[in-house]
């Protein structure tokens, strides 16, 4: 039933001396939510199946990133909805953010979701035998040691979902930094903030210190925060940082050092834009510089499964070079995303059992992060639209004209739709302002149904919401193209 069954290969056989007896069809690597995928969906394909963890399951969503950011995200919202408590007539004093219990807060929520999502138990209860003994590495195809236990574990099959980790800059001063996945465990709220990189992660920490009161600066290469994102996203999250009195510096060429200055606090030198070395003086730096996959002391050289400094390379069936070893979640260094990580892993667990017969394609991938504004995207960006479609019909809608935002008074952002020229197709959208992920999740949703504006156009979206945003941007693209809008009213928003 499962391929590359011979557990008797020379390399094994050489190493395999303290093999403890435990051999199964599927060894996964990995508890994140792409192991643990895999692990029950091999499982209830009748493999006999073992999960090794070298921390904790839950992996980094639920222990170090997704899970504490977002309860950060949402202490940074509070903060800024009890600042403007006034204007409803709601008297409070200025709020104090008292690091000691935001932390707690974290740390508890954290637990809360380990409960609610019981991954030990659902291993359990679907007979994947769990080992959470250290770091495991290959001592043969077929045979993993446990760093913490030097037990052994056979497998006719791997699949290897071991995550990632912050990217290190290996610059001089390296030490004095702090990663994403350690930000709770800074001492104190720093009064000022380097955050070096300004992707998916960094631009999330440049909102919460700042709604914390830390003077923040940003440092990225690239020549605009966020990115990968749409530009004009990229433009409205950085005038909202910009506004909130975020030191933005886009396009350094680089870190240089970071040295200790008397008192603790922390000197950045780097090149700015325009080659001349700069410095700035902070009381911490948070490095959110990218995401390499979790390869060190993994052994992948001993087995001949070959791999960049970043990510294990796979086939569309996320298998590697040997056939037995197959990969999933951010290890295949692609999407970066939890759904797309349970994605991988299902369709890792099915190939490692049953040859390669599936495929991972993450065609409709929304994502987003709590900024504020929040952002939010799916499909193509508009260049990339435009680059593939050069006739293509775009329609932004800003939140200015969507009651809700301004029942609300969060009337910064927009929603941003693209589709084909004929407007039967959706290709993207972009959103920017409160909500902007669950708005952009409604598109999503259309277009994995292979809607076009029309569906979005006749859909009665409840009033008032943000996500009606969505009708009122689907509207404007079918009065692009000659047909009115369905309840007749004039369309809102420009399309071109
Ligand atoms: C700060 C931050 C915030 C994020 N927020 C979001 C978000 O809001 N939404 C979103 O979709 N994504 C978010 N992500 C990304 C998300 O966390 C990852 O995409 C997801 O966790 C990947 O799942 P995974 O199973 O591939 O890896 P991981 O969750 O990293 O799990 C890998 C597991 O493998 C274990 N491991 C590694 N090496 C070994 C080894 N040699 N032996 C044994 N075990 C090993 C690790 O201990 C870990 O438990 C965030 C990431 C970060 C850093
Ligand atoms: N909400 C979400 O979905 C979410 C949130 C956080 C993280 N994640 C995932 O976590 C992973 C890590 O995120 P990330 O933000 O670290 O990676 P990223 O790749 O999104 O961003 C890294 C940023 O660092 C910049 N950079 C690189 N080297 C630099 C240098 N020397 N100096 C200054 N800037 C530099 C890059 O230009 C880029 O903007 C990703 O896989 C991401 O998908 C997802």
């Amino acid at each position: 039933m499962t391929p590359g069954t011979d557990l008797t290969d020379p390399q094994t056989a050489a190493a395999g001396s303290e093999v403890d007896g435990s051999e199964y069809d599927v060894v996964v690597v990995g508890a994140g939510p792409a192991g643990v995928a895999a692990a029950l969906r091999a499982a209830e394909l009748g493999a006999s199946v073992a999960v090794v963890e070298a921390e904790r399951v839950g992996g980094t969503c639920v222990n170090t990133g997704c899970v504490p950011v977002r309860v950060l995200a949402r202490t940074a919202r509070l903060l800024r909805d009890i600042r403007s408590a006034g204007d409803y007539g709601v008297q409070v004093g200025d709020p104090e953010l008292v690091w000691a219990r935001t932390v707690a807060r974290v740390r508890g929520v954290v637990e809360d979701v380990h409960a609610a999502k019981d991954l030990t138990g659902q291993l359990a209860a679907a007979g994947v035998v769990l080992h959470v003994e250290g770091r495991a590495s290959f001592t043969g195809r077929h045979e993993i040691r446990l760093a913490g236990s030097g037990r052994r574990v056979r497998g006719r099959s791997f699949v290897l979902a071991v995550g990632g980790h912050s990217r290190v800059l290996g610059v001089p001063g390296t030490e004095l930094t702090t990663v994403p996945e350690h930000v709770v465990d800074l001492p104190d709220l720093p009064a000022s903030v380097a955050i070096v990189g300004s992707g998916y992660t960094g631009a999330q920490l440049v909102t919460v210190f700042s709604a914390f009161g830390s003077r923040v600066t940003v440092l990225e290469v690239a020549p605009r925060v966020l990115p990968s994102a749409d530009e004009d996203v990229s433009a409205a999250v950085a005038a909202a940082f910009t506004h909130d009195g975020v030191d933005v510096r886009v396009g350094i060429g680089g870190l240089q050092s970071v040295e200790e200055l008397v008192g603790g606090r922390r000197r950045v030198v780097f090149t700015g834009a325009d080659g001349g070395a700069e410095h700035v003086d902070v009381d911490a730096v948070v490095v959110c510089a990218g995401w390499p996959a979790a390869l060190e002391g993994l052994g992948l050289e001993t087995v001949g499964v070959s791999a960049t400094r970043a990510a294990i390379g796979t086939d569309q069936h996320q298998r590697t070079d040997l056939e037995h070893v197959w990969v999933a979640g951010d290890a295949d260094g692609r999407a970066g995303l939890v759904q797309a990580g349970v994605v991988d892993g299902v369709v890792a667990g099915t190939n490692a059992v049953l040859g390669p017969t599936t495929t991972a394609r993450h065609e409709v991938l929304p994502s987003g992060g709590f900024t504020d504004p929040d952002y939010g995207q799916v499909g193509l960006t508009e260049r990339a639209a435009r680059e593939r479609h050069p006739d293509c019909l775009v329609a932004t809608v800003p939140y200015a004209q969507l009651e809700r935002a301004v029942i609300d008074r969060r009337t910064t952002g927009f929603l941003k739709l693209v589709t084909t020229a004929d407007a039967g197709r959706l290709l993207g959208a972009h959103a920017v302002g409160e909500e902007a992920l669950e708005v952009v999740q409604v598109v999503a949703a259309a277009m994995r149904a292979d809607a076009g504006a029309e569906v979005l156009a006749t859909t009665e979206f409840a009033y008032p919401t943000y996500t009606a945003v969505v009708g009122l941007a689907a509207q404007a693209l079918l009065a692009a193209v000659g047909r009115a809008a369905p309840d007749g009213a004039p369309a809102i928003g420009t399309a071109s």
